[in-house]
């Protein structure tokens, strides 16, 4: 480690930037009770073009990389939602359930800045590390059903690079 003390590994940033898409799609979670109480449809494509144009102005080389990342979490997080609501279909609407703009998306909109700032890290990072950590992520048991198959669509981008 003596040469490249203090910085961070190959695999110590994969690890951090799964970590991240695994917290977003975690929210999916979250997003999916609002809209579960509230009757919201689960696309709201007026949010995902202000995400989307926020990113292309925010990123620079990386910008193809980049969008590309953010579609494929969108995607994720709608893909869960709708296994989600399907689940609790016929089920009584929760008792408690965030607030989408107030409490939710805030929490998105700062995963997801993170997450692109660690592009150009993730750029030198060997896809075989990104495969490795992206296949050691796990879910709660009783959510792998929805968890699962969006986490492929989540880190596809991340994967196939
Ligand atoms: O903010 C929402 O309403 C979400 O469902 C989250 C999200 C996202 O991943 O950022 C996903 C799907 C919507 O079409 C818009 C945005």
């Amino acid at each position: 480690m003596a040469a490249s003390a203090g910085a961070e590994s190959d695999r110590q940033a994969a690890e951090r930037f799964v970590g991240l898409l695994r917290q977003r799609l975690l929210l999916s979670r979250e997003v999916a009770i609002a809209k579960f109480n509230s009757g919201a449809p689960v696309e709201d494509l007026k949010r995902e073009k202000a995400l989307i144009d926020q990113t292309l102005k925010s990123t620079g080389a990386e910008h193809e990389f980049a969008y590309r990342i953010l579609r494929a979490q969108i995607e994720a997080s709608k893909a869960a939602q709708r296994r989600f609501i399907s689940k609790w279909a016929g089920h009584p609407r929760f008792r408690h359930a965030p607030n989408l703009a107030k409490d939710v998306r805030p929490k998105l909109d700062l995963l997801t800045t993170h997450m692109l700032s660690m592009l150009p890290k993730l750029h030198e990072t060997r896809p075989a590390v990104l495969r490795r950590a992206a296949t050691q992520v796990r879910w709660p048991k009783q959510d792998r059903d929805c968890f699962g198959p969006a986490w492929k669509v989540a880190v596809a981008p991340v994967v196939e690079n």
